[in-house]
């Protein structure tokens, strides 16, 4: 009868932790049901291990749970092993579907997603009802419940139909026009680069008898006197050439190497050769600083022979020319040059149709609002013209050249700075016009959920990577400490520090003593898990040491407070509850519980009770100073007993008090005076000013005139955890 009473009263204890263990631990009861109750089962619930019953108990209850599920088995099958599927259900599923969505899809409970994944290579502990499960994993189910796959449409919506706006095929050759050519200045720091561009642009200034001041726009046009015009880019021609090749767009006709004449190559003349080379666009040398005595420009052009860039003297296609950006020397020469190149390389483009065109720089301005420069490659933009670039969009509102000159149109090769972009473009992005501004906004909200996509695959990797890292140090935790199933770092922390200094029950951990240990209970994982990775930042440096007894989820339980008896710990609930009559028993047991609903200030409370833990600071407080003055020695008995003749100088001496003795800044005595005379009165104080004389409650200390002599008061100061986990 005892027997079955005690069953029964395990049965119904057994049946309140289940219901509190949330879904996934009823998955692993039956797990553990199905391997024979084997304590050794991996997947012993963690709850149930902190429980502080034996073995044998809880197989006793579980066998209990046992004959009930066989007792349920027989009216509805549960489990796949247990009653084949019927076969053949279309399960309508998709990649990364998450386990509650594929349960939902196979009309299943969790618990069968869970079931069948055990003993798979997932790592069954870290799947949360949310987590997204690989295509492998949902096959792997889907297989096992025998019914049939099938890809949703929310797969197939993922090739949803592409609304992006793109390049036009290549232009119809009747309908090229010649175009100039856009130039960029590239070489090695120091080289004249800067003096080159400026001289090039205040020529053009001047040319154009505009005066003032040039807008700079990152591109500015050079019209020479027989009427050919160059765009030169005005931006450091690696950062140019790196972001729009990096977006696969390539504006650049001509590269202007420049190198200076007494230097010669250097580094950065190599990479700008190798930019140039790789992107296929052919070199115009200008050999600079000419001006220079030690000018050099035979030497430049044997040097660059070693990286492939020969000169029309050496025979190559290379055209160099010696200028001086400084004085302005054969510029002209440089800009004719550039525009024989050009010639040579055809230079042709579609005036008509869609502008199609690529950010040179764009930046906000503060009156006009995002600003940016373009080089217009096909068509010929116009104001009013709807344009994309990247994830922005432009009604043209205003067009200006780099004198600041309002534009009407903008033509191939021509730089052009643009107003109207609802948001900011980068360097590099491609322009491209659409025919209304529903169309413009339809291109950049598909850009941006694809953008979400691809950053939803890289989360995804991202987490399978941690899955995996889990999984591992998941498996050398359950090596190492056998059937325990812990998963948290903190934990496992715990158990390796508990295996250099064990815990004992109530043995260490009295009231008193230096160490604190805590149970953790948190209403969800994330919560229960920020809060230990805050007490991972606790480390054995601090001087109240914190044992993590036990944390898990759900409402405070007996099972708790016997933890806490135990151990005599605290209690720290977050967001849980603590019923009237578990606070009963703990009041009774002596335990406390501290419930929180803001994590930090839990933390702020378990700083408070680490700082109660700690032995409490004493600080001294003088009470007053004297002077010794004097020293002899008065007979008591046989002995002869030193006696300092003193005068106070600083508040008063009272003889209850304590004392210290100091000599040359160093403490030589702290005690208790044994007497305290005024003349030949004993008294109780010495006010400022008076003398004394006084004995020592340690006759061995030889009193010296100088030395001076402290009365002063201790205080306990309650001490404070140095912790603080930072936030
Ligand atoms: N004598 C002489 N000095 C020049 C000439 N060109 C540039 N310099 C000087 O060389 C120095 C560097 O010129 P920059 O134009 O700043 O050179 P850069 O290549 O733009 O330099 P970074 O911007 O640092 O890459 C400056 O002191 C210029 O005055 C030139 O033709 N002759």
């Amino acid at each position: 009868m005892n027997q079955k009473l005690l069953k029964l009263e395990n049965l119904l204890r057994f049946h309140t932790i289940c219901r509190q263990l949330h879904s996934l631990s009823q998955r692993r009861l039956l797990a553990w049901w199905k391997h024979g109750f084997s304590p050794a089962y991996p997947l012993w619930p963690e709850q149930l291990c902190a429980w502080p019953w034996q073995t044998d108990m809880l197989v006793g209850a579980a066998l209990c749970q046992h004959r009930l599920f066989v007792t349920k088995k027989e009216k509805r099958p549960l489990r796949s092993q247990l009653s084949p599927l019927k076969p053949k259900r279309d399960v309508e599923v998709w990649v990364g579907m998450t386990v509650e969505e594929l349960a939902r899809a196979m009309a299943k409970d969790i618990d069968y997603i869970y079931e069948a994944l055990l003993n798979t290579a997932i790592d069954i502990d870290s799947l949360e009802v949310n987590s997204h499960l690989d295509e492998v994993w949902i096959k792997e189910v889907i297989k096992k419940a025998g019914m049939k796959l099938r890809w949703s449409k929310l797969k197939q919506e993922k090739v949803r139909e592409n609304k992006d706006a793109v390049r036009r095929p290549q232009a119809d050759p009747a309908l090229l026009t010649p175009r100039f050519p856009v130039v960029t200045i590239m070489g090695h720091v120091d080289h004249g680069k800067t003096t080159l561009l400026d001289k090039l642009r205040k020529t053009q200034v001047a040319a154009m008898e505009v005066g003032g001041i040039t807008q700079h726009i990152g591109a500015f046009l050079v019209s020479l006197p027989s009427g050919e015009k160059i765009t030169f880019l005005d931006t450091p021609g690696h950062a140019a050439f790196s972001a729009m090749r990096a977006r696969g767009a390539q504006v650049t006709d001509i590269v202007v190497l420049v190198v200076a004449a007494d230097d010669g190559v250097m580094k950065q003349t190599v990479e700008s050769i190798q930019h140039a080379q790789e992107a296929q666009v052919p070199i115009v040398l200008a050999i600079n600083k000419c001006d220079k005595t030690d000018a050099d420009p035979e030497k430049v052009k044997k040097e660059l022979l070693a990286y492939d860039v020969v000169c029309e003297d050496y025979g190559g296609d290379v055209q160099a020319v010696h200028v001086s950006a400084l004085t302005g020397d054969n510029l002209t020469a440089l800009a004719e040059a550039t525009i024989a190149l050009s010639e040579m390389l055809e230079l042709k483009a579609d005036p008509t149709g869609p502008v199609e065109g690529t950010v040179i720089e764009s930046f906000t301005d503060k009156g006009r609002g995002p600003v940016t420069t373009a080089i217009i490659q096909r068509g010929t933009l116009r104001k009013g013209s709807i344009l994309v670039a990247g994830k922005c969009w432009a009604k043209v509102r205003l067009m200006f050249d780099e004198n600041g000159k309002t534009l009407n149109e903008a033509y191939p090769s021509m730089p052009v700075g643009i107003i109207g972009w609802r948001d900011l473009p980068s360097a590099g992005d491609e322009i491209l016009e659409v025919e209304s501004e529903p169309r413009a906004r339809e291109v950049v909200d598909w850009r941006k959920t694809e953008q979400k996509e691809e950053k939803g695959k890289d989360d995804l990797k991202i987490m399978e990577e941690q899955r995996k890292k889990h999984q591992e140090a998941h498996r050398q935790a359950r090596e190492k400490y056998g059937s325990v199933h812990w998963r948290r770092r903190s934990y496992i922390k715990y158990l390796e520090r508990k295996e250099q200094r064990p815990l004992k029950p109530k043995e260490k951990a009295g009231k008193d003593s230096n160490v604190l240990p805590i149970i953790i209970k948190g209403d969800v994982d994330g919560s229960v898990e920020a809060i230990l990775n805050l007490l991972d930042t606790y480390d054995a440096s601090h001087e109240c040491e914190l044992e993590l007894v036990h944390f898990g989820l759900g409402d405070i339980s007996e099972n708790d407070v016997n933890f806490a008896e135990t151990f005599n710990g605290v209690i720290y609930g977050f967001n849980v509850d603590a019923g009237k009559a578990i606070q009963q028993t703990a009041a009774q047991k002596g335990v406390k519980i501290k419930l929180h609903k803001i994590i930090y200030h839990l933390i702020e409370d378990l700083q408070e009770e680490l700082s109660s833990r700690l032995p409490h600071r004493l600080e001294e407080y003088p009470i007053g100073e004297a002077c010794i003055l004097a020293t002899f020695s008065v007979t008591e008995g046989k002995r002869k007993v030193p006696v300092a003749g003193c005068r106070v100088q600083k508040g008063q001496l009272e003889k209850q008090k304590k004392f210290k003795l100091i000599r040359n800044g160093q403490v030589i005595w702290k005690g208790s005076l044994t007497s305290l005379k005024h003349h030949k009165d004993d008294v109780l104080v010495i006010k400022t000013g008076m003398d004394c004389g006084l004995i020592l409650d340690e006759e061995k200390v030889e009193f010296k005139v100088g030395d001076e002599v402290v009365c002063y008061e201790e205080n306990e100061i309650p001490a404070k955890t140095s912790w603080d986990p930072g936030f």
